[in-house]
């Protein structure tokens, strides 16, 4: 019999918020590895929030989230940093350095007080460097990138940090539709052939359908979460907006306006 893979994330019951104001509650899901998953929802709903919480960047109000079945409360900051990489919507700070030196970054966990490379850290970096398609910009400074440029090298520098799980909170913002797809089919492939686990927050619901393996939808009551085919069958995606502005047509997976 075959061996069901580990979940690399589960949450249950999970609560967040800010101090006494709850912004959702109830959410359950799990990952296993090689799974690209979508965080969708109306703004505002929280999805930043989770990714925050899911990141330890925040506390959770209630509830539980493990990686790998352990809490993620008893994991030390150190081995968390080999466990989770997270990839936010705010431009790093570090600008200034070149793309190469930005993607070493994700080597920090492994390297010494120094931030010696290893052979093994630089095979990391040069892998990261062909997987998105930045080999011709390794040394360009990250400010003269254009937004999709910059938001592959922030991703190339999760994959260098070559952890278990990958957050990422709106990798395709302000791309247009051709660089929306080319982020997403990267982000696809690293979960599939690199058997890494990748939760997204996304308003790309339409693109998320077509490339997810699974989606967890905030809806501000249940959060359903399965496979983008489980979903329209079970009709989640049809209450997501009011349906006097727009219909979710579940043969083609797309939103229409009602003129
Ligand atoms: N630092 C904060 N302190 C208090 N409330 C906050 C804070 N940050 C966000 N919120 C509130 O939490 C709720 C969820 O916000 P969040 O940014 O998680 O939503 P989102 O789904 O990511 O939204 P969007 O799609 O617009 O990015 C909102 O009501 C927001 O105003």
């Amino acid at each position: 019999m075959e061996k069901q893979a580990q979940n690399i994330l589960s949450v249950s019951e999970l609560a967040i918020g800010y101090g006494t104001k709850k912004v959702a509650e109830h959410i359950n899901f799990s990952l296993k590895p090689g799974i690209l998953c979508g965080v969708v929802g109306v703004n505002g709903i929280g999805k930043s929030t989770l990714l925050r919480t899911l990141a330890r960047f925040q506390p959770m109000l209630s509830g539980k989230i493990e990686l790998k079945g352990q809490s993620t409360k008893q994991i030390p900051p150190e081995k968390l940093a080999k466990e989770l990489s997270v990839v936010l919507t705010e431009s790093p700070a570090s600008k200034n350095l070149t793309v190469e030196e930005l993607i070493a970054l994700g080597r920090q966990p492994y390297t010494n007080w120094l931030g010696t490379l290893t052979s093994q850290d630089k095979k990391y970096i040069n892998e990261s460097l062909d997987a998105f398609l930045l080999n011709d910009l390794r040394h360009k400074k990250c400010h003269e990138l254009s937004d999709g440029q910059l938001q592959r090298v922030l991703i190339a520098r999760a994959m260098a940090q070559d952890t278990p799980l990958i957050l990422l909170d709106e990798p395709t913002t302000h791309l247009d539709l051709y660089h929306k797809v080319q982020i997403l089919k990267l982000l696809r492939e690293l979960a599939h052939y690199q058997q890494k686990t990748i939760l997204f927050s996304t308003h790309e619901i339409e693109l998320a359908i077509q490339l997810c393996d699974t989606m967890l939808i905030l809806d501000g009551k249940n959060h359903p979460f399965g496979g983008p085919c489980q979903l329209i069958e079970q009709q989640h995606f049809d209450g997501l907006f009011p349906s006097e502005m727009v219909q979710f047509d579940p043969q083609t997976g797309t939103f229409k306006v009602n003129k």
